[in-house]
């Protein structure tokens, strides 16, 4: 039998992925979804490329509207799942998108979205390492609230970790910079995001240590076993819809050689069905992860400046929110990871 599923956010970009994938589930059934002003129109109106839930109708986002599904996602703006989810039951599993439950720390939260704080849930990044060796995805089963990484987060984690981890790599001097697609910033209209900005232009964003992701970083990466992890990250809006394609470096620790730092990432994904490290020599291109739940890690060490520098290509919409959300929900409630995840993308 399959569970009852409620989408929050529904008509977001964001709630559309999960929608999408939610779609081709076998274990759940889309019954509800919900939305902020389109309240009230057919599903089919926002999402116009989800024909197969053309029965649906937005209603609102109220505590009601949620209650009584086996499972809720959350695709809502920063700041609006805390108050939501707080008058659900215990027993709902219930994954948010959103950033209100990523933090562990009160005073980051404050720093960086500020608001109150609803306290962090377990967290939706599987494949993180931790300090001992051990994978994120134990934290996930059996978990009834989830919270998914930041998609700029997902990135630069899963392409540093393992030298973090492994000890190769110095946690103090990390830097990342990623070209971001635009559907990153969500549907609602901004000027600097129209066709007629962005189209033929590159720009960075949330520059100089100012972006709210940096504390989730550190967050991973020390959990990964960094001490004093410190990282510069950098983000620029490349004209694509989809895609992140994240270039983080870090210092080598003395002694340690490329040999060691391959091995270590290989090590770390050998097992993993979304996370794949190329050859030598070869590097993601986002195209190839649209649609697909996968992260493609390339590595390289540049001997001269005693850096590794890994390249991670990933949908911010699937492994960075949507497909992370349901890899996680499998996870917790004890479905194999993958049902209703693909690994291949479309092209061109
Ligand atoms: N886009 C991405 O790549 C990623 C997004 N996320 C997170 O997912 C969440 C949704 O993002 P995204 O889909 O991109 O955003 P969108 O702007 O595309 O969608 C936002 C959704 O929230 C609804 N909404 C807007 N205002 C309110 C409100 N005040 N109260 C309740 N609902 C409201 C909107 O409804 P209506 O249409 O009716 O206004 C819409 O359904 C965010 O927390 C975002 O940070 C996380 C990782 C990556
Ligand atoms: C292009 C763009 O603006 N991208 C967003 C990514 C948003 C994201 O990962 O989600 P959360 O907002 O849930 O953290 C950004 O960099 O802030």
């Amino acid at each position: 039998m399959s569970l009852s599923v409620a989408v929050a956010g529904a008509s977001g970009y964001a709630g559309g992925e999960l929608l999408r994938l939610l779609a081709a589930h076998p274990e759940f059934t889309v019954t509800t979804v919900t939305a902020f002003q389109n309240a009230g129109q057919p599903l089919i109106a926002l999402q116009p490329h989800l024909r197969s839930l053309s029965h649906l109708t937005l209603v609102e986002t109220t505590p009601q509207n949620l209650a009584g599904h086996d499972v809720v996602f959350l695709a809502l703006p920063h700041g609006k799942s805390g108050e939501i989810t707080a008058a659900l039951p215990d027993g709902t599993l219930v994954i948010d998108c959103g950033a209100d439950h990523r933090l562990t720390s009160e005073s980051d939260w404050a720093a960086f979205y500020g608001g109150e704080y609803f306290g962090a849930w377990t967290y939706g990044l599987p494949e993180l390492l931790h300090a001992d060796g051990s994978k994120h995805r134990d934290e996930l089963v059996g978990a009834t609230r989830i919270a998914v990484p930041g998609c700029n987060v997902t990135a630069i984690s899963l392409g540093l970790a393992p030298g973090i981890q492994s000890g190769l790599l110095e946690g103090d001097d990390l830097v990342a910079v990623l070209a971001v697609g635009p559907s990153g910033a969500g549907k609602a209209l901004k000027t600097n995001l129209l066709a007629s900005e962005i189209l033929g232009s590159a720009s960075a964003y949330g520059v100089g240590g100012t972006h709210r992701h940096t504390p989730e970083i550190v967050q991973n990466l020390t959990l990964a076993g960094g001490t004093d992890v410190g990282i510069s990250f950098t983000p620029m809006l490349v004209p694509m819809s989809r895609g992140i394609l994240a270039t983080s470096t870090a210092k080598l620790k003395p002694g340690v050689t490329a040999a060691q730092v391959r091995e270590a990432f290989e090590a770390a994904y050998a097992d993993e069905p979304f996370v794949h490290v190329l050859p030598a020599g070869e590097f993601p291109r986002t195209a190839d992860t649209v649609g697909a739940n996968t992260a493609l890690v390339g590595i390289a060490v540049d001997e001269a400046t005693r850096r590794v520098v890994t390249v991670t290509a990933i949908d911010n919409l699937v492994k960075g929110t949507a497909g992370a959300a349901i890899q996680s929900a499998n996870i917790a409630l004890g479905f194999a990871e993958t049902t209703g995840l693909s690994t291949n993308g479309v092209a061109p």
